[in-house]
């Protein structure tokens, strides 16, 4: 049985202009399990995972390769189709939660709203549905939160909200983009314990990062992405403690040194 819930199979991107974006990517998540995708800025991550929920723009970028999500050839469904399978089995949580929610309306009634476009639901059902989510990871105050415009409330706080939606659609595959790089401490220590609760009912997610901790944190696979390519794969052990390429040793020391820094500082 094939149990890969994604599947990418040569994957390049260009600019119309021929510039090379990301080369010969090839990947494959297996359902309840996280693999990590690491690499330093500009490295291709975001453009890897925008291209898989195909939201990149095909009049700018030109796209090869076949990605195959529970088997279907997303590139070779019709937009309609493939609405049905984004933000429902297929979600994309990204660093800035403020884009993902609308600020002219409260965070309840957006819940409410995007549960009834998936699931055939009363507005009762859904708001029963996403406070029952929101209490079940803790989040505090969550009747205040569902009466909330997003403006009022943490980056930290909306991206924990944005994890509890996808939680509550039941998603698939849960691709997290930088998801704890632009949060206050707090909010990233229970988004992490949040993945890893998530880890142990068997969530199937992709996270991307350029930072060792949350991948050694969460992931059970790992790729290392250098300018576009795959340089290293393998299993999350195996790399950081037996890393083949410099380059990945690098980012495994670079890890090290925030954390001495930090505890320097701690001590001092
Ligand atoms: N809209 C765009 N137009 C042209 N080139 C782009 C565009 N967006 C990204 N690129 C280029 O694609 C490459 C990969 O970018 P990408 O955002 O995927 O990197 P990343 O690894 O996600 O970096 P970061 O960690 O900073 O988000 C970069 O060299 C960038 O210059």
């Amino acid at each position: 049985m094939n149990n890969n819930i994604l599947e990418v199979k040569e994957l390049n991107i260009s600019l119309q202009d021929d510039t090379s974006i990301v080369r010969n990517i090839n990947f494959n998540v297996k359902t309840n399990r996280i693999l990590g995708i690491i690499g330093e800025s500009g490295s291709g991550k975001t453009m890897i995972s925008k291209s898989i929920m195909r939201l990149l723009n095909t009049k700018k970028f030109h796209i090869t390769g076949q990605v195959l999500f529970d088997g279907q050839d997303i590139y070779n469904i019709s937009r309609k189709d493939m609405g049905k399978i984004r933000g429902r089995k297929l979600s994309l949580i990204l660093q800035n939660p403020m884009t993902a929610f609308d600020p002219m309306s409260k965070i309840g009634s957006q819940l409410i709203e995007t549960l009834r476009v998936h699931f055939n639901i009363t507005k009762k059902e859904a708001y029963h549905k996403a406070i029952g989510t929101l209490r079940k990871m803790n989040i505090g105050r969550e009747e205040e939160i569902m009466d909330n415009y997003p403006f009022t409330l943490s980056g930290g706080m909306l991206q924990r909200i944005m994890i509890a939606l996808t939680i509550m659609l039941e998603s698939r595959l849960i691709i997290a983009d930088e998801v704890t790089t632009a949060i206050d401490a707090f909010n990233k220590t229970k988004i992490l314990e949040e993945f890893k609760k998530l880890k142990g009912r068997g969530i199937t997610m992709m996270v991307i990062t350029h930072d060792f901790r949350v991948i050694s944190a969460l992931a059970d696979d790992i790729i290392v992405l250098k300018k576009g390519e795959i340089i290293e794969s393998g299993n999350t052990y195996d790399i950081f403690n037996n890393p083949k390429h410099g380059y990945t040793r690098k980012l495994i020391e670079a890890t090290n040194l925030i954390e001495t820094t930090n505890l320097i500082g701690e001590l001092a």
